[in-house]
């Protein structure tokens, strides 16, 4: 019997558009149970990778395992154990939220009973969005709204990209409590993030990327025993890959 240990795995993945090269032989694994910061500049190539590990985008070379389950051979299948939120979530604005979560679960045939859906409602404290239209949602709302159907999927993997920004101070204390009791189970998160204190006050670990190329993969406890806070750990790690990089060019 094969033991998967890892939820995610990306091996040597490479992207090129227009002449350009935006990731070059990025891997790295997530191991289940574990809320992951991904860091770095403008443009330096975090959410080209959570596309791909998504299957939203091809790479041009590298492979993409969901649980040991290949993205290209087996698509079907690795793409039901994730979930991908972008920064502005892609909803039917003419619908209203619940005429979207019924959608939605017809559309990935979720089969969760109703009163677990009034549940999901409550908690995400969603019941007076519950029924207007997506078109008069605030952008946290819209995200509320992603998560609460990502919640109902209960795919193993959350891949996030600049989630939490845009959340009001309540409601990113809820959605944190929401997103840490997912990971509880041994379901896994994978989030871009700007804001450094998320990293600190939320992440088991960070990785780092600048320029198409991971730099840097840590433990929060690694980087808080070598750095005074995340702010100087993402300065030096910006120092020393643009150094290590200016020299290989
Ligand atoms: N299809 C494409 N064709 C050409 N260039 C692209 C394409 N997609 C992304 N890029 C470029 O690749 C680089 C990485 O973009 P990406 O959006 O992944 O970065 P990011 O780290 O998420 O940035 P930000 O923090 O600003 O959101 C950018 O320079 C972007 O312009």
């Amino acid at each position: 019997m094969i033991f998967i240990a890892t939820i995610l795995s990306l091996s040597k993945i490479s992207k090129r558009a227009e002449e350009k090269i935006i990731l070059s032989d990025v891997s790295f694994d997530i191991l289940p149970g574990s809320i992951i910061g991904f860091l770095g500049p403008n443009g330096a190539g975090k959410t080209t990778t959570l596309k791909i590990a998504a299957g939203l985008v091809k790479p041009t070379s590298g492979e993409v395992l969901v649980r040991g389950v290949s993205l290209t051979e087996r698509r079907k299948v690795a793409k039901q154990m994730m979930t991908f939120i972008p920064d502005n979530p892609l909803l039917y604005d003419e619908l209203t939220g619940k005429e979207y979560i019924r959608f939605f679960m017809d559309l990935f045939a979720v089969d969760v009973p109703a009163k677990k859906v009034e549940h999901e409602i409550e908690r995400f404290r969603f019941q007076t969005e519950y029924n207007k239209q997506i078109l008069h949602y605030s952008l946290g709302n819209r995200k509320k709204l992603a998560l609460l159907c990502a919640m109902l999927r209960r795919s193993p993997l959350l891949l996030l990209d600049e989630y939490i920004s845009g959340l009001d101070p309540v409601n990113s204390i809820l959605i944190r409590e929401i997103l840490r009791e997912y990971v509880k189970g041994g379901n896994s998160i994978l989030l871009s993030t700007h804001q450094l204190d998320i990293v600190k006050s939320f992440c088991d670990g960070a990785i780092f990327i600048n320029e198409g190329s991971i730099v840097d993969r840590r433990t929060l406890p690694e980087i808080l025993q070598d750095n005074d806070s995340i702010e100087s750990y993402f300065l030096s790690q910006l120092q020393s890959s643009e150094t290590a990089q200016k020299g290989i060019r």
